[in-house]
């Protein structure tokens, strides 16, 4: 294992910059700085704010940065380019914005393919090598640190391997710190990048980085490759944002860096907290969370197929690859027409059941779920649901109430407003409670009807709502004869449970998916259930 050192290797996080380049995201200057204290509290070790001469906004993250950031740990980067072809690096404004961000260090972005130089830029090869070297030269005389993130490195490797290398050279030479080859187009294999990375760091002798694009889906091994090859800089987004297809995943990179390669990146303690800093900051960026992203993901260690399940209850370890909480994450059982008696023993144990003696009603259960899910119950997006019929099977069936009759009336008034009115008519602890609401929707005044007729007993339903409402048609085939299965998210405030309901009639499967939601609420709420009730 070698020690924690964050200047011997570089975790080098560009969210702000790279990441803010992703199709539909975009930031404001509080959003920035919340994402830097985000990444700062991980511990990543650079964090590249942005493109001063880019735009207000980001010239305004680094003048709020210099009062308001405070990092514990991390350094600011500046990125920028070199300068202009018909410039001094003195003279360039671009290059002023870097100069005067306030920052420690500076990221500059360089030709290295010679296609890009002759084509895009219009200039000579040897003018590029003189604005890499002024520039460099110039923000080093300014007391900077300079890393130079080397453009289109591997594809101009492959055209002309002379000229890769002296860009290399020229920059180190100048001052740069570190020289990332860039993988710009996210075209490449490990393989190549493995082999590019030894021969420039064999050749040039300069500190080397490591920046990819996830275009072929090699982002995360291309970068662990480069470590793997030399470089000791490594950059990446968090949860992989960023142009097209993404930048390197950074918390993968990290994570596979400290439980793979047995290389501390992060403070002691820090990779606990990679789940919540994904999320905090997917929730900025105002992304839905990626269930499926490796490591962080809420179904990166979610098991459904009954098999794994009856391995994982003897050792977690035969189906992970890590333990979970290592990164902060769960290990989560999914309960579905593909589990088995082991998947139902482990689900208990989430709910704080021990079913190991309970052979029979395992069964009963595996197939109940099983007959369930072939009429459209899907029980993995209703746990709470699950829970009630598992306690039903095992220890008999827990009621508070009766149902006498509910019925829903919509109607469209001469005004053209339409409005539902329902009515619930129940018994419970010996009283009978008719009661009729009207709502915005059918299911919205059957769920205030079911609410007012058992207010009385149950007054602390009150604290418990219905949060959302989803419904699926199963067979858009059979037109108004298909089956539709309805999904309702409650909450008391302080936790939120999922039902379900299925019926060919979308008001009967609403008000399954109700009764469970209010049964749920009170078992949580701890009401003892109503011995007559059936
Ligand atoms: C691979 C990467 O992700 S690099 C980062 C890419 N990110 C961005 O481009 C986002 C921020 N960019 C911007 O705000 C703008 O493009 C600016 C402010 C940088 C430049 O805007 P403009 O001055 O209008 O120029 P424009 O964007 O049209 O073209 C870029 C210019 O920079 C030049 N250029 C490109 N790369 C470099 C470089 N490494 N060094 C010096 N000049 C460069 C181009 O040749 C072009 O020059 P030209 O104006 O003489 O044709
Ligand atoms: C510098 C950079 O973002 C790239 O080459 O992809």
């Amino acid at each position: 294992m070698r020690p924690y050192d964050p200047e011997s290797l570089h975790i080098y996080d560009t969210t702000l910059r790279d990441g803010t380049q992703q199709e539909g995201l975009s930031l404001s200057v509080a959003d920035k700085l919340a994402v830097a204290r985000h990444l700062d509290d991980l511990g990543v070790g650079f964090i590249e704010g942005g493109w001063p001469g880019s735009n207000p906004k980001d010239a305004e993250f680094f003048r709020r940065a210099q009062t308001e950031l405070n990092l514990r740990g991390a350094k600011l980067a500046a990125f920028g380019s070199t300068r202009r072809a018909s410039k001094t690096a003195a003279d360039d404004p671009q290059v002023a914005a870097l100069r005067e961000a306030g920052t420690p260090v500076v990221c500059l972005v360089a030709k290295s393919d010679r296609r890009h130089v002759e084509r895009a830029l219009r200039t000579t090869l040897a003018e590029n090598l003189a604005m890499i070297r002024d520039t460099v030269e110039h923000l080093r005389a300014e007391g900077k640190r300079v890393f130079v993130d080397a453009e289109h490195f591997f594809d101009g490797y492959r055209v002309d391997e002379a000229y890769g290398l002296e860009v290399v050279r020229t920059a180190a030479e100048a001052g740069a710190e570190v020289v990332v080859l860039c993988d710009t187009n996210g075209g490449m294999l490990p393989t190549q990048i493995g082999d590019t990375v030894r021969a420039v760091l064999d050749a040039s002798g300069a500190r080397l980085g490591i920046h990819c694009h996830d275009d072929s889906g090699c982002a995360v091994a291309n970068s662990l490759v480069a470590v793997q090859a030399g470089v000791t800089h490594v950059q990446g987004a968090a949860n992989g944002y960023g142009e097209r297809c993404g930048n390197a995943n950074l918390f993968t990179v990290v994570a596979g860096l400290e439980t793979k390669l047995a290389t501390p990146v992060l403070p002691a303690g820090r990779l606990r907290e990679l789940v919540r800093v994904s999320h905090a900051i997917d929730e900025l960026t105002n992304s839905a969370p990626d269930t499926h992203r490796p490591y962080v993901g809420a179904s990166a260690f979610a098991h459904k197929g009954g098999l794994h399940a009856s391995a994982v209850k003897i050792d977690p370890d035969m189906y992970q690859h890590i333990d979970p909480a290592v990164v902060g994450n769960d290990m989560r059982m999914l309960v579905s027409e593909l589990a088995g008696r082991a998947t139902i023993e482990l689900k208990g144990r989430e709910f704080g059941l021990d079913l190991s003696d309970e052979k029979e009603a395992l069964g009963r259960i595996v197939e109940l779920v099983k007959e369930r899910e072939a009429s459209g119950f899907a029980y993995e997006a209703a746990e709470a649901s699950f829970e009630l019929l598992l306690r039903d099977e095992v220890y008999g069936p827990e009621r508070y109430f009766t149902l006498d009759s509910w019925r829903v009336i919509v109607e469209q008034r001469p005004d053209g407003e339409v409005v539902s009115e329902a009515t619930v008519k129940l018994e419970t602890r010996g009283e009978r409670h008719v009661s009729t609401a009207e709502g915005n929707g059918p299911v919205n005044a059957l769920d205030k009807a079911l609410r007012e007729a058992l207010a009385k007993a149950y007054p602390g339903l009150k604290a418990v709502d219905l949060t959302d409402f989803k419904v699926r048609i199963l067979d858009g085939q059979e037109g108004s004869g298909a089956i539709t299965r309805v999904l309702v998210e409650t909450t008391d405030g302080q936790t939120r449970w999922d039902t379900i309901g299925v019926d060919e009639n979308i008001i009967a499967a609403s008000w399954q998916a109700l009764q469970d939601a209010v049964t749920y609420g009170l078992r949580r709420q701890n009401e003892v259930p109503d011995p007559d009730a059936v």
